[in-house]
């Protein structure tokens, strides 16, 4: 109990950098993704969320402050990804020493695979590895019931990125709404994640109410921040 208070007061109020990329890409590579969350942690990022074990293992080595990981999985016919089973749970957290602080995982009301249910995740994440939970969601009821069932932070991921809430995502900008509205009915710790570009919206964030913030692509993603200037000066007529 107390290392979990000891866990959130360091990320009370800070930045948590999001260093994936597609293994596909140039970053997408374990040291390339730790030199990024290194870089950030001496930025004075207050955590890291890094996905998959190798990534989590090499970024692991490289700084100190805690690291929330995820493993996303595509399982076929299943529109769930982030730590979709407690076997991706185990797996990002066996493989590094020590083991990531906190396991993310979708706790959107959606199927899983083999019938597992969000709740069996949680439960396996907090008493099977001892870790602390978070739970990436979309909605306000999905907060809440993932708060009644016991994790230990909420996320807003995943607003914008289910079927009913496509809509926020065309949007733009963090969904501070849904941050507002958790903050003040839910009593753990709201974290705002999801198209925050810039320091502004991250103030707002926690202004909203946001217990800390995650930015990923708007700091790490260099390809898609350069294309995003590229297409910005291609109006230029001149
Ligand atoms: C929806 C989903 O799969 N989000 C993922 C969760 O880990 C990441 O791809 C995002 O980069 C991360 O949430 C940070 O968000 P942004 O990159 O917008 O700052």
């Amino acid at each position: 109990m107390i290392v979990k208070q000891q866990i959130l007061q360091r990320l009370k109020g800070g930045i948590i950098v999001s260093c994936q990329a597609n293994p596909s890409t140039p970053l997408g590579r374990p040291e390339v993704l730790a030199a990024l969350a290194a870089a950030a942690e001496q930025g004075g990022a207050v955590g890291i969320r890094a996905d998959g074990p190798a990534n989590v293992a090499a970024i692991a080595e490289l700084v100190s402050v805690p690291i929330i990981a995820i493993y996303k999985q595509v399982h076929p016919g299943f529109e769930v990804y982030i730590t979709p089973t407690p076997q991706a749970a185990q797996e990002v957290f066996a493989c590094s020493t020590p083991s990531p602080a906190i396991i993310a995982f979708d706790a959107t009301d959606r199927p899983r695979p083999n019938g597992y249910t969000w709740q069996e995740i949680l439960r396996f994440i907090q008493n099977e590895l001892g870790a602390l939970a978070m739970a990436d969601i979309s909605t306000f009821e999905e907060g809440l019931a993932a708060a009644e069932a016991g994790v230990d932070l909420v996320a807003t991921t995943l607003s914008g990125y289910t079927a009913p809430t496509a809509f926020k995502r065309e949007q733009g900008g963090p969904d501070l709404e849904l941050v507002s509205q958790l903050a003040q009915e839910v009593p753990c710790p709201i974290i705002c994640e999801g198209r925050i570009r810039s320091p502004q919206e991250a103030y707002a964030a926690l202004c909203a109410g946001a217990w800390a913030v995650v930015v990923g692509t708007a700091i790490t993603a260099i390809d898609r921040v350069t294309a995003n200037y590229v297409a910005a000066m291609k109006a230029c007529t001149r």
